[in-house]
């Protein structure tokens, strides 16, 4: 069950601290599929045994991209409004380039979280780019996945704040190429502390779980 399904108090507005805000629907379809495809790229790098000739070759087209794509760039902070369909007061944003959750990111799985009847549930595969030990997700990266799907519990259940405390337990091996449950909750909240919880599971067994303190931001 949710603790609480209204927020607090009026989501604050991006807009009214100097950053933009993308719609989730704006973003071309150019840009997404320039963004998977970079991502797969990033896997392909990483584990590359193509001959130095092929490798030269790509080095200086990506370099010739890179500096392409650099002739426009967004601010830092812009952020994205997801939910378009909710009311305005009650709007979803995220940063747009965000490392676990970001729509441009392609450093990002991305993770996507829905809301439940109990909090919040994603879905999410990843790939050796998130390799720490063998076959296994880093330990950072799971606590970065934690780290998101709690705030994130704690931004679309009462009000979008940091975290001020993260606890992790590694309870066994996160294993990669497998579907990943992420699942996140606001357990209790006290004035502007928010207590959030949430676990990761692979084949329905729990390979890590975390428990944060979130302090809400001010207005
Ligand atoms: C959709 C979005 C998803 C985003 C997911 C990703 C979330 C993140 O990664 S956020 C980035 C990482 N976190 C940070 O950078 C935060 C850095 N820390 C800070 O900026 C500040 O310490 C901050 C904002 C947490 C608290 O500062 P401030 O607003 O001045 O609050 P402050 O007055 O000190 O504390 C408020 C209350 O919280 C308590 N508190 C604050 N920090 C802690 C702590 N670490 N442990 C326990 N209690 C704490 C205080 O004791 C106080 O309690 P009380 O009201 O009972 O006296």
């Amino acid at each position: 069950m949710t603790v609480n399904t209204q927020p607090t108090a009026e989501r604050p507005d991006p807009r009214a601290y100097g950053l933009p805000v993308v719609r989730q629907s704006e973003i071309p379809a150019e840009l997404r599929s320039l963004v998977s495809r970079v991502h797969d790229l990033i896997d392909a790098v990483a584990n590359t045994e193509a001959d130095t000739e092929t490798l030269a070759e790509a080095a200086r087209t990506v370099e010739g991209l890179t500096a392409g794509l650099n002739v426009a760039r967004r601010q830092i902070g812009t952020m994205v409004k997801r939910d378009e369909d909710l009311p305005e007061e009650a709007a979803e944003f995220g940063t747009i380039t965000n490392i676990v959750a970001g729509d441009t990111n392609p450093a990002a799985p991305p993770l996507t979280l829905h809301r439940t009847p109990e909090g919040l549930r994603g879905e999410v595969t990843l790939n050796t780019v998130y390799q720490g030990p063998p076959g296994l997700v880093h330990g950072g990266w799971i606590a970065a996945m934690l780290d998101q799907a709690l705030g994130s519990a704690s931004s679309i259940e009462v009000h979008p704040g940091l975290t001020a405390r993260l606890e992790v337990n590694y309870r066994n091996p996160t294993p990669l190429f497998t579907p990943l449950e992420i699942t996140s909750r606001v357990d209790r909240v006290d004035g502007r502390k928010v207590h959030v919880s949430g676990e990761i599971r692979a084949h329905g067994k729990v390979t890590a779980e975390g428990t944060a303190l979130m302090i809400l931001i001010k207005g």
